[in-house]
């Protein structure tokens, strides 16, 4: 395996320009990136943030103001159809002729990129995806769920090596969604760079291994999801007390603690996502040596949510 990223993004900018009633949006602002092989890269940010643009961009669907983008060693800008054969899209918008079959809409798919027909590849896509039992069916007459497993099929269908997917699961339902994970994580098993974007942040959470967060078409953070949360992620530890507590005893003055107004409630806020269980070991220890009695002990660490509003909130401040 080499090390060398199979995208690379530097200095992408797209401007759209200005129409009768709307002024010109700088949708991406010299975004910097790379995709690691065999990785599962997470874009966040909120609505109009530029995770469409940098996706078409990069697919060819938008055409970049600046910057330039390379893909398995390629120049997008040269060599785009060789590039483009490697790639897959998952758009967000179903955009698919709802007539046509489901059977039939996968196999063009594989054909657009001047791949001979594989009926065994197509039909092991179509049993993965639970598709296969529709494959007779028109995509119009599928449920949403099934309608959006098509248009994974389709983006799988020529065997790509990076897959975009721009929101997999907006939209569907809790069931749906975990199934999507688990597909989206045996693509990764099988070797698939997988970009996705997501407003939902549990998804990034689960899935990541590093999350990239843009923000008005500038990448704020690009990072290791587990560092980014030990980074910037928060524990905060609530413990409840058997009885109230005036000042905090000379016993707990090593600790970052607080008494909370209910004087009955006792709170210890870390940094960090690391280290904490430690910290919380030694703050037991010293509420029983001072003979502090407790009745509940609370632990929550910051998601990736929290850190996303900060992170964002801090940008925008
Ligand atoms: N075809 C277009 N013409 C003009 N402006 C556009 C076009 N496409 C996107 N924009 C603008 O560019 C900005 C970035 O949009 P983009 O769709 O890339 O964001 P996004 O992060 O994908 O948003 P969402 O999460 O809502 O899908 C927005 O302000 C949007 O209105």
């Amino acid at each position: 395996m080499t090390s060398d990223p199979i995208l690379a993004i530097r200095g992408l900018g797209k401007t759209y320009p200005a129409r009768a009633n709307t002024p010109a949006t700088t949708a991406l602002d010299g975004v910097d990136l790379e995709i690691r092989r065999g990785e599962i890269f997470a874009l966040l940010g909120p609505n109009g943030a530029g995770k469409t643009t940098l996706i078409g961009a990069v697919c060819g669907l938008v055409r970049p103001g600046s910057g330039t983008i390379h893909a398995f060693g390629l120049d997008m800008a040269r060599d785009w159809r060789a590039a483009r054969a490697r790639i897959g899209l998952v758009p967000q918008e179903l955009s698919v002729d709802m007539f046509e079959p489901v059977l039939l809409s996968v196999s063009h798919s594989r054909g657009l990129f001047g791949l001979a027909p594989d009926p065994a590849r197509i039909e092991q896509i179509l049993r993965a995806l639970s598709l296969w039992d529709k494959r007779g069916a028109r995509i119009g007459e599928l449920s949403g769920g099934m309608k959006r497993r098509v248009l994974i099929a389709k983006a799988l269908a020529h065997d790509p090596a990076l897959l975009f997917l721009d929101e997999p699961t907006a939209g569907v339902d809790v069931e749906l969604r975990r199934d999507m994970w688990q597909l989206i994580g045996q693509l990764r098993d099988q070797g698939v760079t997988i970009v996705l974007t997501t407003h939902y942040i549990e998804e990034a959470e689960e899935m990541a291994d590093r999350v990239g967060v843009i923000h008005r078409g500038k990448l704020i953070v690009v990072e290791e999801k587990a560092a980014l949360m030990a980074r910037l992620g928060r524990t905060e530890v609530r413990v409840g007390l058997a009885e109230p507590l005036g000042a905090i005893p000379a016993a707990l003055a090593p600790f970052p603690v607080q008494v909370g107004d209910d004087r009955l409630t006792l709170i210890l806020r870390t940094t960090g996502a690391q280290g904490h269980e430690r910290t919380i070991a030694s703050l037991v220890k010293a509420l029983v040596g001072a003979d502090i009695a407790f009745t509940a002990l609370d632990v929550h660490q910051s998601s990736l949510e929290d850190i996303f509003v900060e992170l964002v909130g801090r940008k925008a401040g």
